[in-house]
């Protein structure tokens, strides 16, 4: 496949690299002081464009790709309370547009554990419910996309909370999950989900080791999304 690279930093970087290691050719690797490249390419000769970028770009990007009707894998953060304006435009486009807040197989069995685990907690009573993250200082949003999807995953299962905050920007109360974004080098990502009571705790962590599951799971999904149609979620991608 050929593939466009949108976000040439750590992420792209590593997602090159991978994908050439699989066979793949890169049509071009975009950021920010080269975008003017996007205008040389014929849009017909790349078959998907993988998008790590920042969070004021993600959009252009994605819309970019979407106008001219080639698939796009977003992985990048911290826009996505604008999702519902992209979903929109991939219908209109009748394009191919796939997100994932992360790409790691690994996370995503975790996402699964944690809403099973929310379940289950639901029904005993006593616990407290707090969400850390822990990324690299070069991270630009907080809480992290994955933090964000692990407690839409509580809220929807343990009725007692109604929303989440951010730790030290959000106002707390009783009905309100409480996240702690932590900036400590080189933490690729950490994500811990914590129930806590005067008798015993129950703690579940994902712990990545490098940036190596999120490449992978970006160039699975860019290898599979050719030939499928509208808003796509690793849901989709996975079927567990
Ligand atoms: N979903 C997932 O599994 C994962 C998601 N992420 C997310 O991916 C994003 C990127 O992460 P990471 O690679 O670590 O970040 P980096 O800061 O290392 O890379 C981002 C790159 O995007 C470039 N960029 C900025 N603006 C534009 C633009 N308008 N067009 C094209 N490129 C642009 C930057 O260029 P310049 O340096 O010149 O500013 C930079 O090279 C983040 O949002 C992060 O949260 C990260 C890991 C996994
Ligand atoms: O910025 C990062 O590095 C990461 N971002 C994603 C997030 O915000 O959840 C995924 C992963 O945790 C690494």
């Amino acid at each position: 496949m050929n593939i466009l690279i949108l976000g040439y930093g750590k992420m792209g970087k590593i997602i090159s690299e991978l994908a050439e290691s699989r066979g793949h050719t890169i049509a071009a690797k975009i950021n920010i002081d080269n975008r003017e490249k996007l205008l040389t390419l014929d849009p017909s000769k790349i078959d998907v464009a993988i998008e790590f970028s920042q969070p004021e770009a993600a959009i252009e990007n994605i819309k970019w790709a979407l106008e001219r009707g080639i698939p796009i894998v977003s992985g990048t953060t911290g826009w996505i309370s604008k999702k519902p304006e992209i979903n929109r435009l991939t219908l209109e486009k009748n394009g191919a547009f796939f997100y994932a807040s992360n790409f790691s197989i690994g996370v995503n069995i975790f996402f699964k554990v944690n809403e099973l685990l929310a379940k289950l907690m639901n029904e005993t009573k006593g616990y407290q419910v707090s969400l850390e993250e822990i990324h690299h200082t070069e991270k630009k949003d907080a809480p992290s996309g994955t933090a964000i999807t692990l407690a839409q995953g509580i809220l929807k299962n343990y009725k007692s909370l109604k929303e989440w905050h951010l730790v030290g920007e959000g106002e707390e109360n009783s009905q309100s999950l409480a996240i702690t974004a932590k900036r400590i080098d080189p933490a690729p990502g950490t994500h811990i989900v914590k129930y806590s009571s005067p008798i015993d705790d129950i703690e579940i962590t994902h712990t990545a080791h490098s940036r190596q599951g999120f490449a992978l799971g970006a160039v699975l999904v860019a290898e599979w999304i050719p030939g499928k149609k509208g808003v796509l979620s690793m849901d989709d991608f996975l079927l567990f």
